[in-house]
C-alpha cells in the first residue's frame, strides 16, 4: 500500500527488528517531520519481541455507585485473575510476616500485585477489625482508580468496604475498612488525629518517590509507633506499617525503621520487552511521534502510553499526531488521543480508563501522573521520552527563594516504573527514546522532595501539630537555608512570631487548603471587605494550569482582544477582570436546560475569543467552591465584595505577598525588599513595560534569568504598614 502522506519516513524508524504486524498494513510514508529526522536512524536490540498476540482490550467497568452487581462469570474471572498474580503465591507468608512485625518493607516488581492485593489480604486476615487499613499514594488519580478496582475485586460498592479520600473528593463511609488516600490527605488527618487512631495498618505505597508528604508521614509514623506500640503502653490498638515499592532502596527504609523486616515478592505477571534507541535523540516529541506511528503501522492491537514531561509537550504532540493520523489509509485503526496531566479535571482524567472503541487504537499522552501504581486497561506499548519536569526551590540564606520548573532526565526508578505500565494484562513493550548507556548513567532514584522544595506550607502544618521540622526524625533533613527561608516567609505573613511560635493567625491560615501566602490574602480580605474578589483571584492562582494562552503566531490578535481585560494596576486585577468577564457571559437566563447549555457554549466561545484557558477557569470555580466552605468554617462571609474598588484588593494581596515585594531602583530595575534580589518583570506580564515605585508578585521563576511573574503595582506605603522591610526578626 502506498499513499501520499507526511507521515514519518519508514527509513527513519528509531527501533529496528520489532515484529511487524502484517504485510497488509505496510505502507510507504514519504517524509519525515523535518530534513534531519529522515537521516536519524537507530537499530534496536537483535532479538525480537514476544509474538504472542494480545487479547483484545478488556472492557473496564466503572465500579457501580450503589450496589456492586457483577455476573457470576465476571466475579469468578476477577477472582481467578487475583489468584494468578505473582504475589498470590506469597499470600500466607505475607500475612504471617506483616502480622508478626511492627514494620515491614515490601519490594515487588511492578504489576506483581502489591497495591491491590496486600490491603485485601490484610482485610481478609482480619487486620482491619480494630481500625482501617489506609494505603497512601503520591497522586490522586492512583488513589481513586485503585479504590475503584479493589472495590470491584471485593464485590462491594465504591465508598463501602473500600473507599478513597483525595483533596476535594472523598468516597468513604462508616463501613470503609480499606481506604486509598493521597499522602497529603493522611498528613492532613494528623491535624485532627495525631495518632491516626482510626487506622490499624498504614501502607505507604510508592515510597521510592520520596515526596515531601511521604517523608513527613514516615517521620510521623515512627513517632506514632512509639506512642501507640511502645513498651509500657497498652497495646489495645497497635499500629502496623508496611512500606512498599518496586524500585526503592529497601535497606535505607529498613534502617530508618530500626532494621525492619524486608520481604521480596518474586516475579512479574507478564514480561515487558524493552528497546532503547541506538543514538540519543534531540527532539523527543518528534521521536515519540515517529515511534507511535511505527507501532501503529507494524504492531498488533494494543493501546499506547507515551510519557512526556509536561502539558505543553502533550498539547504539541497531540496536534502533530492528530494531523498525521488524518492521513492514514481508511482501513487503518482510528487513532484516539487521550491526554492525561494533573491540570485536567478529575472526570477528564478518568477518560483514559474508558474502553477503547472497536477499530481504534488509544494513544494516551501522559506526564508522570501515570507513572506509578495505575493500570490502564488495554495498554500494551509504552513510549518513554526519558524526560520529566522537576520543581526545585532555590532558597537563599537572606530569606529569598524562588521556584524553578525544569525539564530533566528521569531516574532509573522512573524508567522502570514507566516500563511497568505495559504488560499488566499481557506481555508488553517499552520503547525508550534514549540509549542503553543513557539509562545506565541515570541516577538510581529521585532526590527526596524535602531537599528541593519550598518548606513554607510543610513547616506551618507541622507547627499546628506541635512539631518542629528540625527535631523531627526524618529520613533526610532539609538544609538550614531552606528552613530559614520558610520561617522568614511565615514570620512576614504573621503565621509565627519573632520567637518562632505559631500565632493564632497561623493556625487559621493552615486551615485553608491553600499556600499560606494566598490564605493570608483571604484572611486579610475579611477586614478589607473584598473576600469575593480575593477568592476569585486565589482560586485561579491555585489552579494547576495557566489562565492565558499564548499562541506565538497570533500575538497581535491576542493583544487586541485582551486589551479590554487589562487593568492598569497589573496582572492580579487583569485576572479578576477575566474571571468576571467569563462568568457573566450567558447567565442572563440559565433557568431552562436549553438556556443553561447556550450559556455554557457562550462562555466557551468567549474563552476561545480571548485566548483564555477555559479548563483553568472551570478548575478555579471548583476550588472557589471549596474555599467558600473553608471561609464559612473560619467564620467569615465570602460574599462580601468591594465592587470595582482596587485598593482593598491590592492591599489584601500585599498581606499575602509581602515577602514578594520589590521597589524600583534608580536604574529602573526592581530590588526585592526581602532578600535584596534584583528582579525583572516577566515579558508575559501586563506590567512588563511599566515603571512604578513598588510591586508585588506571585513568584520568581528562573528561565535564562530571574523573572517576577504575576505582578501588580502597589503603593509603597502598603509595604511599610505590613513590615515587609523588616525580615531580620525571625
Ligand atoms: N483497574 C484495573 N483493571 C484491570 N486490571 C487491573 C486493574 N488494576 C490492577 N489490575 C491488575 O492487577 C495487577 C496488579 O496491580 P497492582 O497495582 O496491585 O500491582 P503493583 O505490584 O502494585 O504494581 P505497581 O508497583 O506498578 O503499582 C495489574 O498488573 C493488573 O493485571
Amino acid at each position: 500500500m502506498s499513499f501520499t502522506t507526511v507521515l514519518p519516513s519508514s527509513n527513519s524508524k528509531l527501533f529496528k527488528n520489532t515484529t511487524p504486524m502484517s504485510k497488509k498494513h505496510k505502507f510507504k510514508p514519504q517524509f519525515g517531520r523535518n530534513e534531519n529526522d529522515r537521516k536519524s536512524s537507530g537499530s534496536g536490540p537483535s532479538h525480537s519481541p514476544a509474538k504472542r498476540p494480545m487479547p483484545p482490550p478488556q472492557a473496564h467497568s466503572t465500579p457501580p455507585r450503589k450496589k456492586a452487581r457483577l455476573s457470576n462469570g465476571v466475579a469468578s474471572a476477577i477472582q481467578e485473575q487475583r489468584r494468578e498474580l505473582p504475589i498470590a503465591r506469597g499470600r500466607e507468608a505475607l500475612i504471617r510476616e506483616i502480622s508478626a512485625n511492627e514494620v515491614t518493607v515490601l519490594i515487588g516488581e511492578t504489576g506483581s500485585g502489591k497495591t491491590t492485593q496486600v490491603p485485601q489480604y490484610l482485610l481478609e486476615a482480619g487486620l482491619a477489625q480494630a481500625g482501617m487499613i489506609g494505603i497512601t499514594q503520591p497522586r490522586k488519580v492512583a488513589a481513586t482508580s485503585l479504590a475503584a478496582r479493589v472495590s470491584l475485586e471485593q464485590g462491594t460498592p465504591l465508598g463501602g468496604c473500600v473507599g478513597y479520600a483525595v483533596r476535594f473528593d472523598e468516597r468513604a463511609g462508616p463501613d470503609t475498612r480499606v481506604k486509598y488516600l493521597t499522602d497529603g490527605m493522611l498528613t492532613r488527618e494528623l491535624l485532627g488525629d495525631p495518632l491516626l487512631s482510626r487506622y490499624s495498618v498504614i501502607v505507604v505505597d510508592e515510597a521510592h518517590e520520596r515526596t515531601l508528604r511521604t517523608d513527613l508521614l514516615l517521620a510521623n509514623l515512627k513517632r506514632i509507633l512509639r506512642e501507640r506500640n511502645g513498651s509500657g503502653k497498652q497495646k489495645e490498638n497497635p499500629l502496623k506499617v508496611v512500606v512498599m515499592s518496586a524500585t526503592m532502596d529497601a535497606e535505607k527504609f529498613s534502617r530508618f525503621f530500626n532494621d525492619a523486616k524486608i520481604l521480596y515478592v518474586k516475579g512479574r505477571q507478564h514480561p515487558v520487552k524493552i528497546y532503547h534507541t541506538s543514538q540519543s535523540q534531540t527532539d523527543y516529541i518528534d521521536s515519540a511521534m515517529r515511534t507511535f506511528f511505527q507501532i501503529h503501522v507494524d504492531q498488533p492491537p494494543g493501546d499506547v502510553l507515551i510519557f512526556l514531561p509536561g502539558q505543553e509537550d502533550i498539547e504539541s504532540l497531540q496536534k502533530s499526531l492528530e494531523m498525521f493520523s488524518r492521513q492514514l489509509p481508511i482501513d487503518f485503526p482510528t487513532v484516539l488521543i487521550v491526554p492525561m496531566f494533573a491540570a485536567l479535571q478529575a472526570s477528564q482524567q478518568q477518560d483514559v480508563f474508558k474502553p477503547t472503541p472497536k477499530g481504534s487504537r488509544k494513544c494516551i499522552l501522559a506526564t508522570n501522573i501515570a507513572e506509578t501504581s495505575i493500570t490502564i486497561p488495554g495498554v500494551r506499548y509504552v513510549i518513554d521520552t526519558g524526560k520529566s519536569k522537576e520543581k526545585r526551590y532555590l532558597a537563599g540564606p537572606t530569606g529569598s527563594g524562588f521556584d524553578t520548573l525544569l525539564t530533566r532526565d528521569i531516574t532509573k526508578s522512573s524508567a522502570m516504573q514507566r516500563a511497568g505500565r505495559a504488560g499488566r494484562e499481557g506481555p508488553g513493550f517499552c520503547y525508550r527514546l534514549y540509549t542503553e548507556d543513557a539509562f545506565k548513567q541515570m541516577a538510581a532514584a529521585p532526590e527526596p522532595e524535602i531537599l528541593r522544595c519550598s518548606l513554607v506550607q510543610a513547616i506551618l502544618q507541622l507547627m499546628c501539630v506541635g512539631q518542629d521540622i528540625q527535631e523531627l526524625e526524618l529520613m533526610d533533613s532539609p538544609d538550614d537555608d531552606a528552613i530559614i527561608s520558610a520561617l522568614k516567609n511565615l514570620f512576614i505573613i504573621g503565621a509565627i512570631d519573632d520567637k518562632r511560635r505559631l500565632t493564632p493567625l497561623g493556625r487559621v491560615l493552615a486551615s485553608f487548603p491553600l499556600e499560606p501566602a494566598h490564605a493570608r490574602a483571604v484572611v486579610a480580605s475579611k477586614d478589607l471587605g473584598c473576600t469575593s474578589e480575593i477568592l476569585d483571584i486565589v482560586s485561579v492562582l491555585a489552579s494547576s494550569s495557566k489562565l492565558f494562552l499564548d499562541v506565538s503566531d497570533k500575538r497581535s490578535e491576542i493583544a487586541d482582544v485582551r486589551r479590554k481585560l487589562v487593568h492598569p494596576s497589573g496582572d492580579h486585577l487583569t485576572l479578576l477582570n477575566t474571571v468576571r468577564g467569563y462568568s457573566t457571559v450567558g447567565i442572563a437566563d440559565a433557568s431552562t436546560q436549553e438556556n443553561g447549555k447556550a450559556g455554557r457554549n457562550a462562555r466557551r466561545e468567549w474563552a476561545r475569543q480571548h485566548f483564555v484557558n477555559e479548563r483553568t477557569l472551570r478548575e478555579a470555580a471548583n476550588i472557589r467552591d471549596q474555599l467558600r466552605v473553608s471561609c464559612e468554617r473560619a467564620g467569615f462571609d465570602w460574599k462580601v465584595s468591594c465592587g470595582d474598588a482596587e485598593e482593598p484588593v491590592l492591599l489584601a494581596l500585599s498581606h499575602g505577598l509581602a515577602q514578594n515585594a520589590a521597589l524600583i531602583t534608580p536604574d529602573g530595575t526592581y530590588k526585592q525588599t526581602a532578600g535584596q534580589q534584583i528582579v525583572k518583570i516577566h515579558p508575559s506580564s501586563t506590567m512588563a513595560d511599566k515603571k512604578v515605585p513598588a510591586i508585588i508578585f506571585d513568584e520568581l521563576v528562573y528561565t535564562n534569568q530571574i523573572y517576577a511573574r504575576g505582578v501588580s503595582s502597589i503603593q509603597k506605603s502598603f509595604l511599610a504598614s505590613l513590615g515587609a522591610f523588616n525580615t531580620r526578626k525571625a
